[in-house]
């Protein structure tokens, strides 16, 4: 394991941001802290890169006991939401700046600066100043200058939280193309799920400064934990006292399957090539179903039309638990 967080606490005042948190980090791998605003990830990584001092526990780095160690001798190389540069240096001195004040040798800087530039395409802009390139590109040359020191884990705080949602995207599958070329140990915060899935090979479902599941974006999908971790990554209604995925419902006009239950449509609402239905149970429950448009048709919903609705078989559920404080399931 590359990082191993055992039992930390933090409190900020009387408010506990993270309880007694253990968690482990594979080398090599780009693992994503995901959770609600608010929920601990942040001070998480602050704790990894020694910037906040834990109450209790230990943090180890590649087997190194770093708990007291300070951020400039843990090797880690840190990027934030909002990158501080170096305004009135280019590019390419803004990358250089660990290795110069690392007494490195001329050369080797200046073959390791385009090495770098060339890694994040950046290479035809690094006379430039950092006012003169795309957010987007910032944030590259921000990876860049956090790689030149050869950290041993590469710590990013929702690296791309401040861009637009294009600019984010393309960054986010750039990342992913960086990290198989360099492998370097990355651990990324982010609130946006479909960001971690997409992206990470492994997540922290962090809340309420607790870990609620480690695991890959599959297990994570398939085999979630609790309700918690199913609302979060992933649209979920209830059935039957079920919390489960809307297009994970069966969905018939008569009541031939065993466990159906009745339902009238409340409303339909076409989405896409999809067809978004609620519906309300005989017991009171408000349901929604997601289903094809050719199937919709097929079995005419419509307003008021009465549904028999059904767990798919396999279908991922957690029963339905009392709303937790933020936790994103209807009740
Ligand atoms: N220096 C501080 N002083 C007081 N409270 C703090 C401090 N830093 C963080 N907190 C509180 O600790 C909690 C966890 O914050 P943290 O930044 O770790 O959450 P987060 O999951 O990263 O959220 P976000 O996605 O909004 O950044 C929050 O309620 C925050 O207000």
């Amino acid at each position: 394991m590359s990082i191993d967080v055992r039992g930390v606490s933090k409190r900020f005042g009387d408010f506990v941001a993270l309880d007694d948190v253990s968690v482990s980090i594979p080398s090599g791998g780009l693992t994503a802290l995901l959770g609600p605003s608010g929920g601990g990830k942040s001070t998480l990584l602050r704790v990894i890169a020694g910037l906040e001092s834990a109450d209790s526990g230990s943090v180890h780095i590649e087997g190194v006991e770093a708990t007291r160690l300070p951020p400039q001798k843990r090797n880690v190389g840190f990027v934030f939401q909002h990158y501080a540069v170096f305004k009135h240096m280019t590019v390419a001195r803004n990358v250089a700046f660990g290795l110069e004040i690392r007494k490195r040798p001329r050369a080797e800087v200046a073959a390791r600066v385009q090495e770098l530039l060339e890694l994040v395409h950046l290479s035809q802009f690094g006379h430039r100043l950092p006012s003169q390139l795309s957010g987007g590109q910032r944030q590259r040359m921000a990876l860049a200058r956090a790689l030149a020191v050869e950290p041993t884990v590469l710590l990013l705080d929702e690296p791309f939280g401040a861009l637009d949602a294009k600019v984010r995207k393309e960054l986010r599958d750039w990342l992913r193309r960086l990290h198989d070329e360099v492998h370097v140990t990355t651990v990324f915060v982010t609130h946006d799920q479909e960001e971690a899935l997409e992206v990470a090979d492994e997540i922290v479902v962090v809340n309420q400064g607790r870990v609620e599941q480690v695991g890959t974006p599959d297990q994570l999908y398939d085999e979630p934990a609790n309700d918690f971790v199913m609302g979060f990554l992933g649209e979920v209604t209830t059935l039957g006292g079920l919390v489960l995925r809307p297009h994970d419902i069966e969905v018939d006009r008569g009541p031939g399957r065993a466990g159906a239950h009745e339902a009238v449509v409340t409303r339909v609402l076409r989405v896409g090539f999809e067809v978004r239905v609620s519906a309300e149970t005989v017991g009171g429950e408000r349901v929604t179903v997601l289903m094809t448009r050719t199937h919709a048709r097929a079995l005419e919903v419509g307003e008021g039309a009465t549904l028999w609705l059904t767990p798919a078989v396999g279908a991922a559920t957690v029963p339905s638990m009392p709303v937790r404080l933020g936790a994103g399931v209807p009740a």
